[in-house]
C-alpha cells in the first residue's frame, strides 16, 4: 500500500527566506522529502524564461496554465507516495481553497513564513535576481486572512526556525488548517447554483 504523503507547505512572500528555510530543514529531518519550487523549474531551464522577457511570448497567456500543472504535479508527486517539502506563494485568491481540495488525502501541514517590509527590500535588492517591487506586492497581500498551521518570522536564525518548524509538525495535530480548508470548500461549492 501506498504510504499517506506528508507534505509541509512553507508560504511567504518573495524574498521571505522560503527556500533558505526549505533547505535548512531537509538537511535536518530524519527522511527524505522532495523540495519542490517553481524556483527548480524556472532555472533549471524548463520555462524558457528568456524567450518571455524578451516578448516572443506572453506570460498572461500561459501563466494559468503553468500553474495548474505545477498545482497539479504536487497531486501527482502525492499520490506515489513522496513527501514534499513545498514552497510556494499563492498568487491568487481561489489558489487555497483548489489546493486543499487537490491535496485532501494528504496530510498537510502549512507554515507562514513572516518577514517585515524593509527587511524583504533590503534582500530582494542585494539578490538582484528577481523583479524589484515583487516582495513588496507580496508583502501587502501574501498571509492576508490566511491561517496556518505554524507561523514563523523570518528575522530568526534560519536554524532555529528549522528546528521550530520540525518539532512543531512532529507534534502536529487533526485537523489540520488544510483539513478545515478543504471542508469549508466542499461545503462552499455545494451551496453554489449550478
Ligand atoms: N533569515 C535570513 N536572514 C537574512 N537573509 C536571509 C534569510 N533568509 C534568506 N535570506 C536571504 O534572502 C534572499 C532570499 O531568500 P530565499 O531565496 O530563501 O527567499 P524565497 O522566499 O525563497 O524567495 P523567492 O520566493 O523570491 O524565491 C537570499 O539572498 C537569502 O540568502
Amino acid at each position: 500500500m501506498v504510504e499517506r504523503a506528508k507534505i509541509i507547505f512553507i508560504h511567504g512572500a518573495s524574498s521571505s527566506g522560503k527556500s533558505t528555510l526549505a533547505r535548512a530543514v531537509q538537511a535536518r529531518l530524519g527522511e527524505p522529502f522532495w523540495h519542490v519550487s517553481i524556483d527548480h523549474l524556472r532555472d533549471s531551464g524548463m520555462v524558457p524564461m528568456e524567450r518571455f522577457r524578451r516578448g516572443d511570448f506572453s506570460w498572461k497567456e500561459y501563466r494559468a496554465r503553468f500553474f495548474d500543472g505545477f498545482h497539479r504535479s504536487l497531486v501527482a508527486y502525492a499520490s506515489a507516495g513522496n513527501s514534499l517539502l513545498l514552497e510556494h506563494i499563492l498568487e491568487e485568491p481561489g489558489w487555497v481553497s483548489d489546493l486543499a481540495l487537490m491535496l485532501e488525502p494528504f496530510d498537510v501541514f502549512f507554515v507562514g513564513l513572516h518577514c517585515e517590509l524593509d527587511e524583504l527590500v533590503r534582500r530582494e535588492t542585494l539578490r538582484a535576481d528577481r523583479p524589484l517591487g515583487s516582495a513588496a506586492d507580496d508583502f501587502h497581500r501574501v498571509h492576508e486572512g490566511q491561517r496556518y498551521d505554524l507561523e514563523l518570522r523570518s528575522g530568526q536564525a534560519v536554524e532555529d526556525n528549522a528546528a521550530q518548524l520540525i518539532s512543531a509538525w512532529a507534534a502536529r495535530r487533526s485537523p489540520s488548517v488544510f483539513e478545515g480548508l478543504a471542508r469549508e470548500a466542499v461545503a462552499t461549492r455545494a451551496d453554489q447554483p449550478r
